[in-house]
């Protein structure tokens, strides 16, 4: 299937390519029905070939392109690194660095060991291009310190050999040169062997061994162009031309010196080119060819002068891009002292808000307490008031409330113009209940009167206990017929009360008198005056009767058990 097909493609990406752009080919074919996942991760894989066959600018847009397009973090993670990769050798040395720094902040949502592993690699790979040899043996050496792929190994052990030779630290290391080549070649990396044979040959001819240098590079020329990797291809041919100008073959050091300038032409700054320039100079001054020997000598300059000024370039690019760095980080430093900031401005305005929550809970407590007491105060003037206006034994009005209700009610009624009646009672032969039955029967008795005379009393009527066994009720609206209907309500409900709780034999009967304002004019003196006089002439002429004021005697007389 077309997974599988993507897997083989790309096992083959470095090792053969040859078989690679085959795979390639044969991937079209799935093309149709590929997922738009699968459809990237093709489009990844003619972007290696584009590097590979040197169409460096189209493979730094696809990657970039690619790289946006997904959101597969492994898929992202190539892309990136592939740009970083690719841009390097272009000299767009800032592009590559940012995308090899967007790479490696996101390694660790790769969640394939070897990609991350990979991420570590192109790091140094890339240090070395930006002349930072020593992160370039540090990634190296962390790569061949983990359990990464044998690819990866082969690698890392180039990486590192690479970077000693340029740091000069261990410019002989034959013995690990050697494993790094058997390695690379177990693993078929046709480039990373030729690049550890170049160092090979490198360490031999620095220690005189020129023959055996170029008898090395020599037997392994035609794999080194089987890869059609430029870089590589150039490097071994610069060593051979160098080597065959060391030994005197001329003709063979042109020979190598021109394929490199063959090649070169996109690398106008590379090492193998200044080798080549150099060589051809020499060699055409050797032979005496001296028109030439300037010629080439002006070229050599030129590309010296390009080499130089290109490492000068890169190592400016790294330094840049670790200012750039270094700003972000302080930016990102003053960023999070600014939410530090936010966030302390943010609980003091929950503390204050807390503190006026506070306040507002004291203040409504204040307010409670204050109208609690308010309450409190009122009540009690209240409870005062009514004491000072209530008979303590009966509960209805005094003398003196009565009094002033009385006046009151006089005047609202005779403003809208009507009639008030009095009635006054009197209970008859109330001492000798007293002697009788005692002080507190009396009360009793006294209690259940003032009960009774309540119960007449329509809204708005006032009823009250003048004094002792003396007892009056005032009414808005009512004529002489109506004060003595109330007069008689008032005789049927004390001729009701049970008296045997206090075991008097006898029902309680009062002699009544009545009068209206309009019989005795509109004050309360008079009113009183005149009912007062009908009482007692009910109380003289035998009690237990009612007298109007102004009427004549007898004739209001209902006697116990008439209507
Ligand atoms: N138990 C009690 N008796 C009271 C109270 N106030 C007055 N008295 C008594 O009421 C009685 C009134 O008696 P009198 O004025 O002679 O009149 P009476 O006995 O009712 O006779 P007549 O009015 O003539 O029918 C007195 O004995 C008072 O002591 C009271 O608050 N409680």
């Amino acid at each position: 299937g077309i997974e599988a097909a993507l897997k083989h493609a790309d096992s083959i990406r470095t090792s053969d390519p040859r078989e690679f752009a085959d795979a390639l080919a044969g991937l079209a074919a799935f093309e149709p029905e590929a997922t738009p996942n699968q459809k990237l991760r093709i489009r990844l894989l003619r972007t290696y070939q584009k590097t590979l066959t040197g169409n460096y600018e189209s493979a730094i847009a696809d990657a970039i392109d690619i790289h946006q397009r997904t959101d597969d973090p492994t898929l992202k993670f190539r892309a990136a690194l592939l740009a970083a990769n690719t841009a390097a050798i272009t000299r767009e040395f800032s592009l590559g660095l940012r995308y090899l720094e967007i790479a490696l902040a996101m390694q660790d949502q790769v969640p394939e060991a070897d990609e991350r592993h990979l991420g570590s690699l192109v790091a140094a790979i890339l240090y070395t291009e930006y002349g930072q040899h020593s992160l370039s043996l540090h990634y190296a050496k962390q790569l061949l310190s983990l359990e990464t792929s044998a690819r990866t190994r082969c690698a890392a052990r180039l990486k590192k050999i690479e970077a000693e030779w340029k740091l000069g630290t261990r410019p002989e290391v034959e013995r690990d040169t050697h494993i790094a080549i058997s390695d690379c070649m177990a693993q078929k990396e046709p480039i990373a062997t030729g690049l550890l044979r170049g160092y090979l040959a490198r360490q031999w001819a620095g220690a005189g061994k020129t023959a055996k240098a170029i008898e090395l590079l020599e037997t392994h020329l035609s794999e080194v162009e089987a890869t059609g990797f430029p870089r590589l291809i150039g490097e071994i041919h610069s060593l051979l031309a160098e080597y065959r100008q060391a030994t005197g073959d001329l003709a063979r050091a042109d020979q190598h010196a021109r394929t490199v300038l063959e090649l070169g032409e996109k690398d106008a700054y590379s090492l193998p080119l200044v080798i080549a320039h150099r060589v051809l100079f020499e060699t055409a001054l050797k032979r005496g060819d001296l028109a030439t020997a300037l010629d080439e000598y002006r070229s050599y300059a030129k590309a010296d002068k390009a080499r130089l000024d290109e490492v000068k370039a890169r190592e400016f690019a790294f330094q840049l891009s670790r200012h750039e760095l270094q700003q972000r980080d302080q930016a990102i430093g003053l960023l999070s002292k600014q939410n530090e900031v936010l966030r302390l401005e943010q609980e003091v305005a929950r503390k204050s808000a807390q503190n006026t929550h506070l306040l507002v809970l004291l203040l409504i407590v204040i307010a409670s307490a204050v109208g609690f007491w308010a309450w409190k105060t009122k009540r009690m003037q209240m409870k005062l008031r009514r004491l000072a206006q209530t008979d303590g034994l009966t509960g209805i009005s005094n003398r003196r409330h009565f009094r002033e209700q009385a006046d009151a009610l006089l005047m609202r009624c005779a403003s809208s113009g009507r009639e008030t009646a009095l009635i006054l009672l009197d209970l008859d032969n109330f001492k000798r209940l007293n002697d009788h039955h005692g002080h507190a029967a009396g009360d009793w008795v006294l209690a259940r009167v003032a009960e009774a005379c309540r119960s007449v009393c329509r809204d708005g009527d006032l009823c009250g206990r003048l004094g002792g066994e003396e007892f009056a009720i005032m009414s808005c609206g009512g004529d002489l017929a109506a004060a003595e209907r109330i007069a008689r309500q008032c005789r049927e409900q004390l001729a009701a009360i049970d008296t045997s709780p206090i075991g008097h034999g006898e029902p309680i009967t009062a002699s009544f008198g009545c009068t209206t304002s309009v019989r005795s004019g509109p004050t309360f003196e008079l009113m009183f005056a005149h009912a007062d006089n009908a009482m007692y002439r009910a109380k003289a002429e035998g009690r237990d009767r009612i007298r109007i004021h102004g009427g004549p005697s007898g004739v209001a007389v209902l006697q116990r058990g008439t209507a």
